[in-house]
């Protein structure tokens, strides 16, 4: 638990992402900044992608000596409101929004990665190195990272590029829910190296590396040099990172298991596609429970195929990150919305996304994609029928009327072709190649 003595420094928190669950975890950790005056900088930080929006005439902070086009920066600067991602929240006041990515995560001890998954690397390596090494992160990116050396969490993506320690958030969290202080739970996952038993923690000096044999939630042995946090600071423990996201309208579990909680958050996206497809096609409620019992089954199995070194598969039915956050999400979630519509509307699902979510991206759509060409290069396609069905009908070789037969029995042979006539709603589930 937390230190009882009291510490002369405290932890500066930036969040890196300003979108629609960006903001939310913003105005969560700067109101719990606020009241945690002896934990926490007061101001906390937060990196907006900078662009140009006017206030609408709905806003409540609109007035006419405001209107007109304004850099989204001076937008939550002025009015506390972004208006573009979050719109009708007010920002507490201590929320300070910086266009300079360097600048706002100078000198931060604390780290909250709040970023569509696209955008993750890139934005990590413009600060390898111009951050503290000591800082530590939580990583609330709902994907995952698929590379040529196989598949790998965000939060240990994050943690290699910038040689820190990085946990993970993740929970049934629709971002306009916990905006709106409506109730939820979620699940924070942070387990770091245990130092103590190869090197002191906690460090007088702010040189001192401690290196140690790491073990990934993969299995993967790597060699790791962590800086360890000075004792001028509260430890970063579980204490404090409740302390900085549990509210009383957000609750919050801390648990070690950073593998099921990150997998999940990512594979649920993947199953929600395919409940907005059926529910768009008009089959009910029984269907869409169908998709979400072969999809849990599958993001188990998936979780102990690759991931078996570390995953606890409790987090899948007793934490907020498991089937807590698959059911919200395949009922009212933009993945779920998007492929209904997609369906509905007879239109490629990225219209959709491009048409209604005013610039918020969807994590599904890439997830599957990124998923499918991992479980391809180990020959396991079949073995996850759901998953495949899904990036199948995304690439358009395959119709949702499929899914039934296709997630009963996998078959051996390759999916008969999408017929040229096939039903409204088909042809609107795909992707374009861009995309694949
Ligand atoms: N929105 C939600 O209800 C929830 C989202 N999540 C997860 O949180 C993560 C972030 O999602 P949101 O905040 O909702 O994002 P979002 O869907 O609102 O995405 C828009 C954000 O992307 C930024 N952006 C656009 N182009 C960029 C670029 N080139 N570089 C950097 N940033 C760029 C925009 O400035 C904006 O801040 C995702 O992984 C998502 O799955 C998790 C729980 C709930
Ligand atoms: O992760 C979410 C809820 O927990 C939100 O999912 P969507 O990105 O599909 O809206």
């Amino acid at each position: 638990m937390g230190s009882t003595t009291p510490s002369q420094q405290k932890h500066k928190i930036t969040v890196i992402g300003s979108g629609n669950w960006g903001c939310a975890i913003a105005k969560i950790a700067a109101e719990n900044a606020a009241s945690n005056p002896g934990l926490f900088e007061e101001k906390v930080e937060m990196w907006v992608f900078e662009e140009t929006v006017e206030i609408p005439k709905t806003s409540k902070n609109y007035n006419p000596s405001n209107a007109g086009p304004q850099k989204l920066t001076e937008v939550i600067n002025t009015v506390h409101e972004n208006v573009k991602y979050l719109p009708g929240i007010q920002l507490p006041v201590n929320l300070h929004a910086n266009p300079s990515l360097e600048d706002a995560v100078k000198d931060s001890t604390i780290l909250i990665f709040n970023l569509p998954h696209q955008f993750i690397i890139k934005t990590c390596e413009q600060i390898k190195g111009k951050i503290l090494p000591y800082a530590r992160g939580i990583s609330c990116i709902k994907g995952v990272d698929v590379n040529s050396t196989g598949i790998h969490l965000f939060s240990e993506t994050i943690g290699r590029i910038l040689g820190i320690y990085c946990g993970a958030l993740s929970g049934a969290n629709i971002a306009n829910e916990v905006a709106q202080e409506k109730w939820s739970e979620t699940s924070i996952a942070y387990d770091p190296p245990h130092l103590d038993s190869q090197a002191p923690s906690r460090s007088t000096s702010t040189t001192d590396l401690v290196e140690f044999q790491h073990k990934d939630t993969s299995g993967q042995i790597s060699e790791v040099k962590l800086q360890a946090l000075p004792t001028s600071y509260p430890p970063i423990d579980h204490f404090v990172l409740k302390s900085l996201f549990h509210r009383p309208y957000f609750h919050v579990r801390v648990v070690n298991d950073v593998a099921g909680v990150s997998i999940s958050g990512a594979l649920k996206n993947i199953v929600a596609l395919a409940a907005g497809w059926v529910v768009g096609m008009g089959w009910g409620d029984n269907a869409k429970s169908a998709i979400m019992r072969v999809g849990l089954m599958e993001m188990v199995k998936f979780g102990d195929t690759f991931f078996s070194a570390s995953i606890d598969n409790r987090t899948f039915t007793d934490e907020s990150a498991g089937v807590a956050d698959l059911i919200t999400s395949s009922s009212s979630g933009r993945n779920f919305r998007c492929a209904k519509l997609s369906v509905e509307r007879n239109m490629p699902i990225e219209e959709v996304e491009r048409t209604e979510l005013n610039g918020q991206k969807l994590q599904g759509t890439s997830t599957a994609v990124e998923v499918n060409s991992f479980l391809k290069k180990q020959g396991m396609e079949e073995d996850f029928p759901l998953f495949t069905a899904v990036f199948r009908i995304l690439e358009g070789s395959m119709k949702v009327e499929d899914i039934p037969s296709y997630i009963e029995r996998p078959p051996q042979a390759s999916p008969t072709p999408a017929s040229p006539n096939s039903k409204a709603g088909n042809e609107g589930a795909r992707i374009t190649a861009a995309r694949l």
